[in-house]
């Protein structure tokens, strides 16, 4: 068979194309409207999403990323862009490097084609988030797969699933944190996004682990190996471990709930409102289910948190930066993309 390049193609989640409401609007239509993301029944979804969020939150949060955007847009895909550029540095011309999000743009069909272009049908798909997801990983393998169905040469396509403990992605959160004084710092908190705790329990096939079991994330097992909320405590504990940070020193909590269903706890508000009651001053937190500095991190953690932090006696929650440019993650998705 002909040599030919090797593509590979980095997904994130999107982001708007700009911090107007209407691109906010649209942004969320695509992405709560996906059947992964929201769910529900298809018209419970419909009156939710059009009825209910659309309205309410497109303006909200078109205000919130009007704070983050700077004058490279949105840092989300800055920093999506900028991993793309330097992994494609790494990998030199056996490799094509794309890039695409989920939602909005670039969109993944339009990319996809570029690869069928340039006749690269051996294909690595990376979905840029550490633990496994139906929300994200699921959502991005369901839509390239949905969209290489019709290619009269189905491509050979290698779906990354998660690498929550990839020894180097954790080298490279750990020597983030290591640009702190950790001993200055009160408390350490893994602070992840959240998800519905019905999509955990989705992922135990044997239906009588998550959520039942006392305990059920903390070591993994047959039962909870594609779960988020597992693989979230594996990565936080693999960080902690190579900082040596004793257990009573972190905690591990879940962010950025949406609506009223329960989602995976301990939330974030509840843990940091905890810390503070008991006197706790610096918190330091890490965010690692995000690749990259985005909405949820730095203004969630970073503004948010630290302001109702400070408002309940506590002096300092210091965000730590997200991955990044930073070598040993390009590192990390060297390894990941080659192997
Ligand atoms: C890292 C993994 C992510 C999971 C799991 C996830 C699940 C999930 N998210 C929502 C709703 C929203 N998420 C929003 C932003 C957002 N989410 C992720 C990642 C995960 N989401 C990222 C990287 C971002 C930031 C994008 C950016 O442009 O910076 C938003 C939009 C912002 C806002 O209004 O708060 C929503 C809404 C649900 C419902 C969900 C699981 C079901
Ligand atoms: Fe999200
Ligand atoms: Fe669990």
């Amino acid at each position: 068979m002909m040599k030919s390049k090797k593509g590979i193609l980095l997904i994130n989640l999107g982001t708007p194309d700009s911090p107007s409401t209407a691109d906010v609007r649209k942004y969320l239509d695509e992405f709560l409207s996906d059947p992964r993301v929201i769910d529900l029944n298809p018209l419970g979804r419909f009156f939710l999403v059009k009825g209910i969020i659309l309205p309410t939150r497109s303006p909200k949060s078109a205000a919130t990323y009007q704070k983050i955007w700077t004058e490279n847009g949105s840092p989300l895909m800055h920093y999506t862009v900028r991993q793309k550029e330097l992994l494609a540095e790494r990998l030199g011309d056996d490799y094509m490097v794309e890039y695409a999000m989920r939602y909005q743009n670039p969109n993944i069909e339009k990319v996809l084609e570029r690869f069928r272009k340039a006749k690269i049908f051996d294909i690595k798909v990376i979905p840029l988030f550490p633990q496994y997801a139906s929300a994200t990983t699921g959502s991005v393998h369901d839509m390239v797969m949905a969209l290489v169905k019709n290619w009269q040469i189905i491509p050979n396509i290698q779906f990354v699933n998660s690498f929550p403990d990839h020894p180097i992605m954790i080298d490279a959160f750990a020597q983030l944190g290591n640009k702190y004084d950790l001993a200055a710092y009160d408390h350490v908190l893994f602070s992840f996004h959240g998800l519905p705790k019905r999509q955990l329990m989705k992922a135990d096939p044997s239906g009588c682990h998550c959520q039942q079991v006392e305990n059920c994330c903390a070591k993994i097992n047959i039962n909870n190996q594609y779960c988020y909320s597992a693989q979230s405590h594996l990565t936080a504990r693999s960080i902690a471990q190579k900082l040596n940070i004793p257990q009573e020193k972190y905690s591990i909590c879940f962010q950025s709930r949406l609506g009223k269903d329960p989602w995976v706890e301990p939330y974030t508000s509840e843990v940091i409102a905890r810390l503070a009651k008991e006197g706790k001053k610096k918190l330091l937190v890490f965010c690692p289910a995000f690749v990259a500095d985005c909405l949820e991190t730095t203004f969630e953690i970073g503004v948010e948190y630290d302001e109702e932090f400070k408002h309940l006696g506590g002096e300092k929650v210091q965000l730590v930066e997200g991955l990044n440019e930073h070598p040993r993650w390009i590192d990390a998705l060297e390894d990941i993309a080659r192997n």
